[in-house]
């Protein structure tokens, strides 16, 4: 993890980031809402796994440690019932908070567990379009999707930054490519490769063209979400910074108490960006024993 020593001037506390970027993560499973009730999961739960903890944050979800029964193996995984992923995550999700009825996209929607999650949140009602450039990775999102039995969810096969359209959706997710830093846990502390400085701006031109994108499609008043599974700023707070100020304000994001997160940052190796990428949010793994992940929350103006 000696790679990620370069956050050392923006992490509270550095040896408990490094420790805790390469301990083993538990899993989420929560209830398809749409099918069963969280009432009716905690009738079976503990006969699948006893040590499953309910997670205050979430609705309807539950916490399955590390080395338990695996959910994705459970016959009310197969019904539909359930989906199992990581739980940070959920944040992006919970931020977009979108609502029956509504128009939706996912605009990096694969292998879809954020659709999926998004369309119970909704009610199964309204239109989530769940797009991906990749074709073959939209298998999963339709796998998900048949699995659950939601029918509010389309597929689309496009690259982001050309979807055509002006203003025309109430909320959309940007769960952008990115250099996935923060999954070194659910890589089991085996995600080491190295980054270099030069793919770090590869992937922040890719980025930058998403969130613009994004705040063009979605109508005025409305909501984008920018997520990224990396601590780099280039890919998060430098991306936000190349959107107008006049096009969008990145909004405060009040998380739930006893929920740590720490903001944007505001300036990066002699980079300062716009005042409000403070507003952002970034999980770092020590801070809630989870997986690392940065959230904004754009409205677009
Ligand atoms: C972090 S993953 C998304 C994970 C997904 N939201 C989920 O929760 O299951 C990023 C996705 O972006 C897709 N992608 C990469 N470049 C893209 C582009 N230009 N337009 C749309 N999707 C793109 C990748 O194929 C990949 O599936």
């Amino acid at each position: 993890m000696e790679h990620l020593r370069r956050y050392a001037p923006i992490v509270d506390d550095l040896d408990a980031f490094l420790a805790a970027a390469e301990e083993p993560l538990h899993r989420v499973v929560w209830a398809n809402t749409v099918r069963t009730s969280a009432a009716e999961v905690e009738d079976w739960l503990p006969d699948r796994c006893p040590e499953a903890e309910r997670i205050p944050w979430f609705d309807a979800a539950w916490r399955i440690p590390a080395g338990a029964s695996r959910p994705g193996k459970w016959p009310e995984f197969a019904l539909g019932l359930i989906h199992s992923q990581e739980e940070v995550s959920l944040w992006p999700v919970w931020a977009l908070d979108a609502r029956p009825g509504e128009e939706v996209l996912d605009m990096c929607a694969a292998p879809g567990s954020k659709a999926a999650r998004t369309a119970v949140g909704m009610g199964d009602r309204g239109r989530l379009v769940a797009n991906d450039r990749k074709w073959g990775r939209l298998q999963g999102v339709h796998d998900v999707v048949t699995r659950l039995g939601l029918t509010c969810a389309a597929s689309a096969n496009a690259n982001g930054a050309h979807i055509p359209g002006e203003a025309c959706f109430d909320r959309v997710l940007v769960d952008a490519p990115c250099s996935g830093e923060g999954t070194s846990r659910k890589a089991g502390g085996g995600n080491r490769a190295r980054i270099v400085q030069d793919d770090f701006h590869k992937l922040a031109a890719i980025q930058k063209s998403l969130l613009r994108r994004a705040v063009e499609l979605v109508r005025p008043g409305g909501t984008v979400v920018y997520a990224t599974c990396t601590y780099a700023p280039e890919e998060n707070e430098a991306v936000l910074d190349g959107i107008y100020p006049e096009k969008a304000a990145i909004e405060p994001i009040q998380v739930p108490e006893g929920v740590h997160v720490a903001p944007g940052v505001t300036e990066w190796e002699g980079q300062r960006f716009r005042p409000d990428v403070a507003n952002a949010i970034r999980f770092w793994p020590h801070l809630n024993d989870t997986g690392g992940f940065f959230v904004a929350r754009l409205r677009r103006l």
